[in-house]
């Protein structure tokens, strides 16, 4: 039998999207993550947040090997004005892990997961 994808294994669009409801509150909540103006001009306000959850869903459906469905920016040009540096990366990838780790997914699919993340750390970080 083949081996299940990522996606399959997070449980497909069901288990991904009660991730990214879970994780995106988290994310709007956070003080390191917000400490950023321009990524708070968009997580401070609460009408973003059922937008940005189906992007970020639609998004890790396809980086995971599910179905195409994402119709956002890539992901230089949806970060290209934010001035996101190594520290706000790293706050953001902090409460990836730890949402992952809140919600029980298991080891190998959470490395598997944050690998994916720190693989596109080249193209989310843009300030010096
Ligand atoms: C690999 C890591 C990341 C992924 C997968 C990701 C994913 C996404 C996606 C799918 C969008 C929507 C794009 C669109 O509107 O078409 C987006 C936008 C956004 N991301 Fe990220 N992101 C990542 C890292 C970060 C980090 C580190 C920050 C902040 C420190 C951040 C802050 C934002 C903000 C504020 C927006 C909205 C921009 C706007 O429309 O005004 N992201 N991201």
């Amino acid at each position: 039998m083949p081996e299940q994808s990522l996606y399959e294994r997070l449980g497909g669009a069901y288990g991904i999207a009660g991730a990214v409801d879970v994780l995106v509150d988290r994310l709007f909540a956070n003080a390191a993550v917000n400490a950023n103006p321009a990524v708070h001009a968009h997580h401070g306000v609460p009408a973003n947040a059922p937008g940005y959850k189906f992007l970020v869903t639609a998004w890790s459906i396809e980086a995971t090997g599910g179905p195409k469905c994402y119709i956002g920016e890539d992901m230089v040009k949806a970060h290209d004005e934010l001035s996101i540096d190594q520290a706000g990366f790293d706050a953001v990838k902090m409460e990836i892990a730890a949402t992952l780790n809140f919600l029980g997914v298991p080891g190998a699919e959470h490395d598997e997961f944050m690998e994916i993340i720190e693989s596109y750390r080249p193209q989310v970080v843009q300030a010096a």
